[in-house]
């Protein structure tokens, strides 16, 4: 028999500047967050509050009432959408007596879940590493039973919580050890690929339908109705179309190919731990020749979601201007659940995205004229001059 899941209740602060439905769609995006890592929903609450409570963060008289409507509806552990300390987290489980999750736990644990290959686990666990480093205080107990307390202890005066942080650090050391080996492994099979073939990377807000993008250009990857399916970079061939200019009927007539990498899906406040320990798998965001970038356009939050995605590009090193900027092309996805006048609107307010239905292939050859188009295919070959080759030393030693 399985446990059955875990019931939460789902709570978020509304300061004065708030708006009532923004806290409410983030609340939604909450309970998908929640119900990804396999908790039940039991209901969620707006808790109104000029300021932050220093200790409580929602401050406890709001806190008393949340905790009587949890033993109501008999749920264990509360999701709090807002980023708290460690000591707000522990003060928070003391009123209410309820086991406290923040944003941050939640996502990490969520990529805890699906980490799959050597380097997202240790990518995950980098990650875990540096959140709970300044949450250690009074959380430390477990360890000294497991450690047997004193024998750990490095030296007189040394106390348990110091331990333990020195415990932390030196396994944040191993593991970003551990992940630079990784990305030079990464930086070879890069190199190993099918040479002159462009690589485009498929971006966007988790759940948007990336994966689906990559088995409808490439015919492989495993779609899911989850948030954070894909943790990995997976990179594969698609085909474009003949080498042929339709308007002129000159070309070579030979099959053009690209290659598509599936990444990470980005999300509200993702985790900044998360963000950086996920830096070497984004590169092949950085280095890619073009960006598909893939957004829900049914989903209510269209433009939030693009906000937060063109922020996260920036944070990772993808600019949109300038010299280094990557061509890109807004793919807005799953236009299959919208009616006619709404695309028509969407079609004004983003004129040069191309709208797609992965599922039924819908909006693909527009996708692959545009790669086509775009990425002016392996470069030709040349003869490299006298200032270009490396000098012709003598060895010195
Ligand atoms: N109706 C409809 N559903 C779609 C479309 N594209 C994807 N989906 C569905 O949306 C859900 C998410 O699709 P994925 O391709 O896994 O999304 P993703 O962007 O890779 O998500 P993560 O890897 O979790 O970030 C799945 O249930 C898909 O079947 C589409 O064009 N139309
Ligand atoms: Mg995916």
């Amino acid at each position: 028999m399985t446990d059955a899941p875990l019931r939460c209740l789902l709570i978020a602060r509304q300061g004065p500047e708030d708006r009532e439905e923004r806290i409410e769609d983030h609340l939604l995006e909450l309970g998908e967050l929640a119900r990804s890592s396999g908790f039940e929903v039991a209901g969620q609450r707006r808790l109104k509050r000029h300021a932050v409570a220093p200790r409580t963060f929602y401050g406890s008289g709001q806190l008393e009432a949340v905790a009587e409507e949890a033993s109501r509806q008999e749920v264990r552990l509360l999701v709090c959408d807002d980023e708290l300390s460690g000591s707000q987290v522990n003060a928070i489980e003391k009123v209410t007596n309820l086991r406290c999750l923040d944003r941050t736990g939640l996502i990490l644990g969520i990529f805890e879940q699906r980490a799959q290959t050597r380097e997202a686990k240790a990518q995950v666990e980098l990650a875990r590493c540096e959140y709970e480093l300044p949450r250690l205080k009074g959380a430390w107990t477990h360890l000294e039973r497991q450690g047997g307390g004193v024998g750990l202890r490095g030296g007189p005066g040394e106390t348990q919580i110091e331990v333990d942080r020195r415990m932390i650090r030196t396994r944040i050391s191993q593991l970003k050890r551990e992940l630079t080996h990784l990305e030079q492994v990464r930086e070879t099979q890069r190199q190993g690929r099918p040479r002159g073939l462009p690589r485009v990377a498929l971006v966007g807000y988790t759940n948007a339908g990336k994966t689906s993008l990559l088995k409808a250009l490439t015919g492989e990857g495993e779609p899911r109705d989850l948030l954070f399916a894909t943790l990995d970079t997976t990179t594969r061939k698609a085909w474009l179309g003949q080498d042929v200019d339709p308007e002129t009927g000159e070309g070579s007539g030979e099959p053009r190919h690209c290659l598509v990498a599936d990444t990470v899906g980005f999300i509200r406040k993702l985790p900044h731990q998360l963000v950086a320990a996920f830096r070497s798998t984004l590169g092949e965001v950085r280095t890619a020749d073009a960006l598909l970038v893939v957004a829900d356009a049914a989903h209510p939050d269209l433009e939030e979601h693009l906000k937060v995605v063109g922020a996260t590009l920036r944070e990772i090193g993808c600019a949109p201007e300038g010299d280094e900027a990557q061509p890109r092309l807004l793919v807005l996805n799953q236009v299959d659940r919208l009616h006619r006048p709404q695309k028509l609107d969407l079609k004004r307010k983003h004129p040069a995205a191309v709208q797609t239905c992965a599922l039924a292939g819908q909006g693909l050859d527009e996708l692959r004229a545009w790669l086509k188009e775009l990425i002016p295919g392996p470069p030709k070959p040349r003869e490299l001059e006298a200032w270009e080759l490396p000098e012709q030393t003598t060895a010195l030693s």
